[in-house]
């Protein structure tokens, strides 16, 4: 019986985020299963709140969590918390993208350090063999790539907005007559890559499909020879850039828009360092070059918000069975949390230099 456990989901700070980490039905079996949660109300979460509370859940109020949550619940979401720099005493289970490098995530990891909490990082929640056991990266290339299709193809219509994914699908087919784009996908192998390549096959495009292996040795002319670039490589560690601004000034390149669902921007492991900000839902497309010729970027960092249903859905078929573990503590959990004492360590011993 896991009924030491308390579960408490926040809301999303993000007005654009209506994806949730567990969904009304994967919670309604937590707490056949003896857990206790508490869920907060959040006015663009995709499923209502009525629905959790006839699952079993308990309600509480947006962003009440610092106050009401008790010091032992663990506080599950899904993006950044609020940018206040209270300290932090609870387990926050989420994306904190603060091992990377990435901006901000210094102050925050000091938040988690000052208030005695911890981060159990969603990104590191690992299996035996390294594997993450939760993930929403098949959505966000499926998205991804259509986006950059449809904007090759004229038929992207901002500011973009949730759907589900008929709708998309519908889309991407009725737009696929006399696109003669060439599509590469580089991370092909991974979630979101073939998650790229489904949609691009939807849209009724062939990609090429490269990975680890094709990448040993970057064949940067036959990168350039593509008119679109679906970028979806996840690495731990700093690798040649696959895009320089050499490249983006090569009046030869017939690559025309980048899609980076990685959206590495911040981080020492960016293999995109042409640019230096996301776009975003209102201005999804942003110009790295208007002529030399023309090249465009789509770098939007929360694309399976756009189809929140679906993304939820596969997400949280993955991370409930791990949340039932919680109680035993063991499986994915003993991992994330050396993984950000390691990372509250190493930044403790650089300030100490
Ligand atoms: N933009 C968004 O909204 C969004 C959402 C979810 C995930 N992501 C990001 O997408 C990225 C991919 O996530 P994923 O779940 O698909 O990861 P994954 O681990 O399933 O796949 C990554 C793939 O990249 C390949 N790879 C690694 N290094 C490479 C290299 N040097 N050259 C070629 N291929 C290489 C791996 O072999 C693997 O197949 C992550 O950085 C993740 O944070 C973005």
């Amino acid at each position: 019986m896991s009924d030491s456990i308390h579960l408490w989901m926040r809301h999303e700070s993000r007005e654009t985020e209506r994806r949730a980490p567990l969904t009304p039905a994967d919670a309604a079996h937590l707490v056949a299963e003896g857990l206790r949660i508490t869920v907060e109300a959040c006015d663009q979460r995709v499923f209502p709140l009525a629905d959790y509370i006839a699952a079993g859940c308990e309600s509480a109020p947006t962003d009440s969590w610092h106050e009401l949550a008790p010091d032992d619940a663990y506080v599950l979401g899904l993006k950044e918390l609020p940018d206040d720099r209270t300290p932090l005493r609870h387990r926050h289970i989420y994306f904190g993208h603060a091992y990377k490098g990435q901006g901000g995530a210094a102050a925050l990891l000091s938040r988690f350090t000052a208030g005695g909490g911890a981060l159990l990082d969603m990104e590191y929640l690992t299996d035996d063999r390294g594997r993450r056991v939760a993930a929403f990266g098949y959505w966000a290339g499926y998205v991804g790539a259509a986006l950059a299709v449809l904007h090759r193809r004229g038929q992207l219509t901002t500011p973009l907005r949730p759907m589900d994914r008929p709708a998309l699908d519908a889309l991407l087919e009725a737009t696929e007559a006399e696109d003669a784009s060439t599509a590469l996908v580089i991370g092909a192998l991974g979630r979101s890559g073939r998650g790229a390549c489904d949609a691009l096959t939807t849209a009724g495009l062939t990609p090429t499909r490269w990975d680890l292996a094709e990448t040993r040795e970057l064949d940067r002319a036959a990168l350039l020879e593509h008119h679109l670039l679906v970028n979806t490589v996840l690495t731990t560690d700093p690798v040649p850039p696959f895009l320089t601004k050499a490249d983006l000034d090569d009046t030869a390149r017939r690559l025309a828009l980048v899609c980076d669902v990685t959206c590495d921007v911040t981080s020492e492991c960016n293999v995109l360092p042409v640019y230096d900000e996301t776009t975003t839902w209102d201005e999804p497309v942003r110009a790295l070059r208007k002529d030399t010729p023309r090249l465009d970027l789509i770098a939007i960092d929360n694309l399976p918000s756009l189809l929140p249903v679906e993304a939820s859905t596969a997400f949280s078929a993955e991370l409930a069975p791990h949340l039932l573990r919680l109680a035993e503590w063991d499986g994915v959990w003993p991992g994330a949390l050396h993984t950000f004492e390691t990372a509250v360590q190493a930044q403790e011993t650089r300030y100490v230099r």
